[in-house]
């Protein structure tokens, strides 16, 4: 059933234009969501589909009739608005906050009937705020009068609610219960959501539609697990140090800098070395990894130079020899740890390459697993207990093991059983609170 609609819409305030050329169906239930940056004319939007702001051009139509026809009490009981602009009822308990909502349905004195409190204390236990009911509007959390708002809103007992960034300022919790609770009015209370975000991840896991506005238009419309792609959102928010990643939902920050680490990853053991790396700008080099593996995603997210193949194929010929000319441009090479099987053995030998032409070879394995695995080889590693403690000897290079301190440690090592590697000196280990290798 169709709730709202958009017709050729152009708004602005008096001659300005903001948007033009709006044209959209909100439907029983959806979840939509506006998205684009600051100024982009979210709000204005949305006033305009709340009756608030006239058009400048085009119509809105509430259940096929347009919305200028309604009594404001009469839209009051088709639709609430929650708007961002502050609320001046700080001293106004919270109960009797939410049976404000219940205006469109009171006499003229407002008197509250056995049926209005009922509707309050079901708007108040949808949010989850029965607790609040008997303190003060002001005294409240952000995240908590955001709740309140909420509550006031479905005591009008809507068909449609339209808020403005109603989880903006939120902490995580705060921002997770806010949007349950609005995709749960929608998907079992069948009530229409049209909301402007500013989180990507929440539009990509909770709404049914994005509507993406930017430079007096709208940019693209649909489903958003279609048209959240790389390219729009950095054409929407103009961005260019970052990357979205629609697979994972995530903005990632470009890894570009210098200098370049070359990272040996797979199986999702390089995901979080990339984004830390990335985030201390060093550039990253990285394969080869499969392209259905984590590690790729987030590679790519991070715009990290990649050397793939493809799923559940050996790595063949090709990708080896780009790897290996790849691994010419690095001094510095990280074993993630990552699982060996049939299919990416090929990447042991473009180590074994590395450590041959005088490449630093830092690992997140134990000496036991890459003497496993790479045999005397591993002599020359560096080992490391975690990703910290790699980073810290790739920001802090006077704190980095000298080849010396490495042939003592040798001798003299806890790890002498094993009888050799590259550990770096216990006393440095200790001091930095590292734990034993
Ligand atoms: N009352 C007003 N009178 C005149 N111009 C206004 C008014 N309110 C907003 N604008 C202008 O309209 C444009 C769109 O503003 P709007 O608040 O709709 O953007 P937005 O996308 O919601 O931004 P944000 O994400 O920062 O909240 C801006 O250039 C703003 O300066």
């Amino acid at each position: 059933m169709k709730v709202l609609e958009a017709k050729e819409l152009a708004i602005g305030y008096r001659d300005r234009k903001v948007v033009e050329g709006v044209n959209f169906k909100a439907f029983k239930g959806q979840f939509i969501c506006l998205l684009g940056p600051n100024g982009s004319g979210k709000s204005t939007l949305l006033r305009c589909l709340a009756g608030l702001l006239a058009p400048q051009k085009g119509a809105v139509y509430l259940k096929g009739q347009s919305l200028y026809h309604f009594l404001a009490k009469d839209l009051a009981k088709h639709m609430a608005v929650v708007l961002t602009e502050r609320v001046s009822v700080e001293l106004l308990r919270v109960f009797d906050l939410v049976a404000m909502g219940r205006y469109p349905y009171t006499g003229i004195w407002g008197r509250l009937k056995e049926e209005d409190n009922k509707k309050v204390w079901e708007a108040l236990n949808l949010v989850h705020a029965q607790d609040l009911a008997f303190r003060y509007f002001g005294e409240l959390s952000d995240g908590e009068k955001q709740k309140v708002l909420l509550a006031r809103a479905l005591a009008q007992d809507p068909e449609l609610i339209i808020l403005d960034e109603p989880t903006t300022h939120l902490d995580v919790r705060h921002r997770l219960e806010v949007t349950s609770i609005l995709r749960h009015l929608s998907g079992e209370k069948g009530i229409t959501i049209i909301a402007s975000l500013h989180d990507l991840d929440l539009a990509l896991k909770t709404c049914e539609l994005a509507i993406l506005v930017k430079n007096g238009k709208i940019l693209a419309w649909g489903p958003p697990e279609e048209i959240l792609t790389e390219n729009i959102i950095a054409e929407l928010y103009d961005i260019k140090d970052a990357c979205f990643n629609e697979y994972l939902g995530s903005l990632e920050l470009k890894a570009r800098g210098h200098p370049e680490i070359y990272v040996f990853g797979g199986g999702g053991r390089a995901a979080t070395l990339y984004r830390i790396l990335a985030k201390r700008g060093f550039g990253i080099l990285t394969g080869v990894i499969h392209e259905n593996d984590i590690d790729y995603y987030i590679a790519r997210a991070i715009g990290a130079t990649i050397i793939s193949e493809r799923p559940f194929e050996e790595i063949s010929l090709e990708a080896f020899k780009k790897a290996s000319k790849l691994l010419e441009r690095v001094s510095w090479v990280v074993d993630a740890g990552y699982p060996v099987g049939l299919l990416n053995r090929r990447n042991l030998e473009l180590l074994r390459q590395a450590v041959a032409r005088g490449k630093e070879v830092y690992t997140l394995r134990s000496q036991k697993e890459a003497f496993n695995l790479y045999g005397n080889l591993a002599q020359g590693f560096i080992y490391c207990s975690n990703w910290k403690n790699l980073i810290d000897y790739f920001c802090k290079p006077q704190e980095r093991p000298r080849q010396e301190a490495w042939a003592e440690v040798n001798q003299a090592s806890p790890c002498a059983s094993v009888g050799r590697g590259r550990v770096i000196p216990k006393a440095d280990r200790e001091e930095a609170g590292h734990a034993p290798v």
